[in-house]
């Protein structure tokens, strides 16, 4: 028989909302009915839409308002009740611990009773009988969503209240982050005048703190700054811990919808098995809320025990070994057996002469309070359960096996294959890039046209444009390229990086000048290289939208040349898949940001030169590294550009004949991570520029005064504003 959860009367917080934001009287005063406890938060929502619908904007912004607070009000009454209520009925709940199953159906009805009828009481001291019961799954969808602040977006925005519509587009925006139109109002209010920086601010942010924390600590580990990770990951693990309470506690019984009394045995057994099912079911619900980000799909499995594990390798790299031992201890918690951590601990044991005792303090003692709690209401429900044929998800990985009853193994096995399975799925399928940057602008270059989008890629922020360069620009490069490599490569002696099969050569703007200086390659084919670059800054910049400047970060011309004699049976890349920007580790997906990687660089274009060789696909893989998603063959003045980060994995099949030649370019949004070498052949340039007549030794000269004052800082814009004009008028 199919036990139905989402008929149950539980408040399952899908979206748990819990805001801080302290009750001011106000606020409390709009959001009471005329008996002074809270209104229904739904009925306020609907008159809001109502009155936006009729244009009747000071109603909506009113109604809406009061929607918001109301609701955050109850679900801190709920939170509180749930407190206040956590020990009633904990005298029956024991009795099942022991009971030998025989009463283990009444038992819990006893015990959701005792409960509900508590939590009852406590509510019905402030929110009104209306308020009590359950909203639609409709509503909760709006709030979970924030729709609401679609609303309330336009609505200030009407009522000419523009910081107010800056921050409800902004709060809307987090949740939805590739919702172009908001994305674009954003960018309008950005440029108002008298709409302040600070009005950007998420009024969701309390729940999001966790990941302000997660994202914090991994910056820190990736820096090596280990005292600040160490400080870091115990925010999270704190701050996670703290909302994962927050939406458990909002798992309370419906009191007003409490069970009918069933007339058969097997009929109270049912009940009392649905009821704690729909229970337990909201509470797991909680692990997956909380590791999810508002807007982004990929829940991080095993989120606590994760961090718990970043946490202990920077208190082992900061020193700090007792440190480590209690968060060993606390990640025993959840998978005693683990081999790893226990031979770990077993090390810091012998470093630290079995002084090892941990003081239980800190997350360690809330972490075991939590496994603790969990793991009662997971016996509870499995005990009952072993006798029914029902399907069930625990999303916690970590749930031991002697939890579950012998008669529901099988299943529970099957259950966690799948969830892998869907997890896996979900991450491949919604790959979301979180760069900033938006594919889908314009090309404001003439005769450069789209050749394939994202679509055509079968990714995000990919594109493939033709028409970058004539065939006489190919051709005075491809002479450059091959004058340069003749007297000496600028790959700094690893003329194979990638694969011995294969040389490779490499030359940057500033050494094409200084050629050219010296009278190896023509001054204007040397121009050429640098002019490319900042059409191409045009078109990256437009194209792939974002809220940042652009920077050049560097710029070479690459050549490939197969080695002839040495491609027999060869089955290397001649670029092994990688990301520009950070290192991925294919098993788990992840995308480490630390050297070797640039981890500065933001966008990544490679313009093509040439197609008269063999092999040298340019392509697009899956995060697997193995999975191919798109292909790119080489040809003149063909352009793939892409966001540098981890959903762009990419690489280049082996070159086996012949020689590829490509001009890669990276940008970069941190001013500081600027390409300086581009900067000094800038200004080199303008020097040379202006001082036709002068002596070649005066050019040193000129370039020192350039980078340490200001004097030549005009004359290099001014310069820079030529080139680029010459390639607008194009
Ligand atoms: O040459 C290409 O097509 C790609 C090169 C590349 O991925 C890189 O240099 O990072
Ligand atoms: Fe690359």
């Amino acid at each position: 028989m199919a036990l139905l959860s989402n008929t149950t009367p539980v408040y399952v917080a899908f979206f748990f909302i819990l805001n801080s934001v302290s009750i001011t009287a106000g606020s409390r005063l709009s959001s009471e009915s005329s008996s002074g406890l809270l209104s229904p938060y739904d009925e306020l929502y609907y008159r809001g839409v109502r009155a936006y619908f009729r244009e009747d904007w000071e109603r909506a912004a009113e109604f809406l308002e009061k929607s918001i607070s109301t609701r955050d009000m109850l679900l801190r009454t709920r939170r509180k009740c749930h407190d206040e209520c956590l020990t009633a009925g904990d005298d029956k709940v024991s009795k099942l611990d022991t009971a030998d199953g025989s009463l283990w159906d009444l038992g819990v009805l006893d015990w959701i009773q005792v409960r509900a009828e508590c939590v009852r009481f406590c509510m019905g001291r402030s929110v009104s009988p209306a308020a009590l019961l359950p909203v639609s799954s409709d509503i909760e969808y709006e709030f979970g969503t924030r729709n609401p602040y679609n609303y309330l977006q336009v609505t200030y925005y009407k009522l000419d209240k523009m910081d107010k519509a800056a921050s409800a587009a902004h709060t809307f925006f987090v949740a939805n982050p590739s919702h172009l139109e908001m994305r674009n109002n954003i960018e309008k209010y950005k440029r108002m005048i008298g709409v302040k920086d600070e009005s950007f601010q998420d009024r969701e942010r309390e729940q999001e703190q966790h990941w302000e924390m997660y994202d914090a600590a991994v910056l820190a580990e990736s820096s090596s700054d280990w005292a600040k990770a160490v400080k870091k990951w115990k925010e999270c693990v704190n701050e996670t811990l703290k909302q994962t309470e927050e939406c458990r506690a909002q798992c309370v019984m419906a009191p007003r919808v409490l069970p009918e009394e069933p007339d058969t045995a097997q009929g109270v057994y049912e009940r009392a098995a649905d009821l704690s099912l729909s229970l337990l079911s909201c509470k797991q619900m909680c692990v997956t809320l909380v590791s999810t980000r508002p807007g982004r799909v990929s829940a991080l499995e095993d989120f606590l025990p994760l961090q718990l594990e970043h946490l202990h390798i920077a208190q082992f790299k900061a020193g700090d070994l007792k440190g480590a031992v209690e968060t060993l201890r606390s990640l025993l918690l959840f998978y005693p057996t683990d081999s790893d951590s226990l031979s770990n601990l077993e090390l810091y044991s012998q470093t630290l002469e079995g002084d090892t005792e941990a003081q239980e303090t800190g997350p360690l003692q809330e972490i075991a309070k939590y496994v603790s709690r969990a793991l009662q209401e997971k016996r509870l429900l499995y005990f009952g359960m072993a006798n029914l044929d029902f399907k069930f998800s625990d999303p916690d990985l970590w749930t031991p096996e002697d939890v579950v009853p012998e008669a529901l193994r099988e299943t529970w096995r099957a259950e966690k294959e799948q969830l892998h399975e869907k997890l896996k799925q979900g991450q491949k399928v919604e790959e979301v890039d979180e760069s900033g940057f938006y594919a889908g602008g314009p090309v404001p270059v003439v005769g450069v046209t789209i050749t394939m989008d994202d679509q055509g890629l079968n990714g995000t922020n990919r594109v493939v444009l033709d028409g970058v360069l004539s065939q006489s620009e190919c051709d005075r490069l491809m002479q450059l390229a091959a004058i340069a490599a003749s007297v000496g490569d600028g790959y700094r002696g690893r003329r194979s990086p990638h694969t011995p099969h294969e040389k490779f050569e490499g030359l940057t703007v500033l050494r094409a000048l200084k050629l050219a200086q010296d009278g190896h390659v023509n001054q204007s084919d040397a121009r050429l290289l640098h002019e490319i670059g900042e059409t191409v800054k045009v078109l990256m910049d437009s194209y792939f939208r974002s809220h940042s400047s652009l920077y050049f970060a560097y710029t070479h011309l690459v050549c490939r040349s197969a080695i002839p004699g040495q491609q027999e049976g060869r089955s290397d890349l001649s670029h092994p898949v990688h990301v520009d920007n950070c290192i991925l580790e294919p098993e788990t997906r992840q995308c480490w940001r630390e050297a070797p990687a640039f981890t500065h660089r933001d966008l990544s274009a490679v313009v093509y030169l040439n197609d008269d060789f063999e092999g040298g696909d340019f392509f697009f893989t899956d995060r697997d590294t193995k999975t191919v998603t798109a292909k790119v063959k080489p040809s003149c003045g063909r352009l793939v550009g892409f966001t540098s980060g981890p959903v762009n994995p990419h690489g280049v099949t082996a070159v086996t004949e012949g020689r590829r030649c490509a001009l890669a370019l990276w940008f970069t949004t941190e001013k500081l991570h600027r390409d300086m070498e581009r900067e000094e052949a800038e200004a080199l340039w303008t020097a040379v520029g202006q001082s036709v007549k002068e002596e070649k030794g005066d050019t040193e000269s000129a370039l020192k005064s350039a980078r340490s004052g200001r004097s030549q800082g005009k004359e290099r814009s001014k310069e820079r504003d030529r080139v680029t004009g010459r390639r607008d008028e194009l």
